[in-house]
């Protein structure tokens, strides 16, 4: 299946204002056309939008985009899914207007996170124009970062994922029992896996547990470490609580911290994350999430 990358988060919110506040004061990212009282769309690249936060009455993910290169290529991939037992369900105009995409398609993958994998959105020709001068590392090869979604039946999940969806599966690191409250008891640890159909480290993580908000965290990738640290620093004088410290991950080499947004998950925001050569990757276990920081509030 020719799944290009991770091309947009929507995600349904009780605190629009929020999250206005959030995504725009402290990450830095920039407001998008057609964002209104129920629904904030943002920009970090060309595209018209890669965030869509949706007002509603809870904070949930409501749907992953992936991104394929043509029209083509997703019917193919509806074809292969409907083969292999997944329902899907053709957008209708309305959703692709809404959605400024020319062709999705909705399908849960195994532990019902919600997917939508879509050809052909709009960009904005204007000129980004983000308010601290930072800038974001996207692109149609290395989509808009990262999400970690939830899933509990991890074997389903990674097998969806590798075997279907042709995702590369570069690492896997286990968890102990105490990072994975949800999981079936009697278990020595359970894996979280990291997987990308690019040359991005990991376009998705899946963690072995579950989660109301139906997401763990998604990252988004500057260009330079003084952007990180001005971001900590926004994050700090706006007293939004960090909720791991500034680190260097052993797999994709990013140097991030976390920080709590609205809406019960987190926030991964990076700098020098790995591009690997798909051709030449071979799957390994990490046996630490950090060469260094990384230190995890509560
Ligand atoms: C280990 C790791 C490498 C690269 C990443 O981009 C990344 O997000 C992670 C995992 C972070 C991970 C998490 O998402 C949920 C809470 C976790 C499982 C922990 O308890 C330690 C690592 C944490
Ligand atoms: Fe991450």
């Amino acid at each position: 299946m020719d799944i290009r990358s991770l091309g947009y988060l929507r995600i349904g919110t009780a605190d629009l204002p929020a999250w206005r506040r959030y995504a725009l004061d402290i990450l830095g990212m920039v407001e998008g056309e057609g964002s209104g009282d129920t629904v904030l769309h943002t920009r970090i690249d060309d595209r018209i939008r890669r965030f869509s936060f949706v007002a509603g009455d809870t904070d949930r993910l409501l749907a992953a985009g992936f991104e394929l290169p043509n029209a083509r290529a997703l019917a193919e991939a509806a074809e292969e899914l409907e083969a292999h037992g997944f329902p899907v369900k053709h957008a209708d105009e309305a959703t692709l207007a809404e959605r400024r995409v020319q062709g999705l398609i909705h399908v849960d993958d195994p532990a019902g996170n919600p997917l939508e994998l879509y050809w052909g959105q709009a960009q904005d020709h204007s000129p980004l124009g983000t308010p601290y001068g930072n800038r974001f590392v996207t692109g149609d090869d290395l989509g808009l970062g990262h999400v970690v979604l939830p899933a509990p039946d991890m074997e389903a999940a990674v097998g969806f994922y590798e075997a279907l969806l042709g995702f590369q599966l570069r690492d896997r690191m286990k968890l102990p029992p105490v990072a994975v409250p949800t999981g079936e008891p009697g278990r020595d640890f359970y894996w979280m896996n990291f997987l990308s159909p690019n040359a991005r480290h990991h376009s998705l993580g899946l963690y072995p547990g579950a989660l109301p908000p139906g997401i763990v965290h998604f990252m988004v990738e500057t260009d330079s470490l003084d952007a990180v640290g001005y971001c900590l620093d926004r994050m700090n004088a706006a007293g939004i609580p960090i909720a791991s410290t500034l680190g260097r991950h052993s797999n994709d080499h990013m140097v991030s911290f976390y920080a709590q947004a609205p809406g019960g998950f987190q926030v991964e925001y990076g700098w020098d994350g790995l591009i690997v050569d798909p051709a030449a990757w071979t799957t390994k276990e990490i046996t630490s999430d950090s060469l260094w920081g990384h230190a995890w509030n509560g």
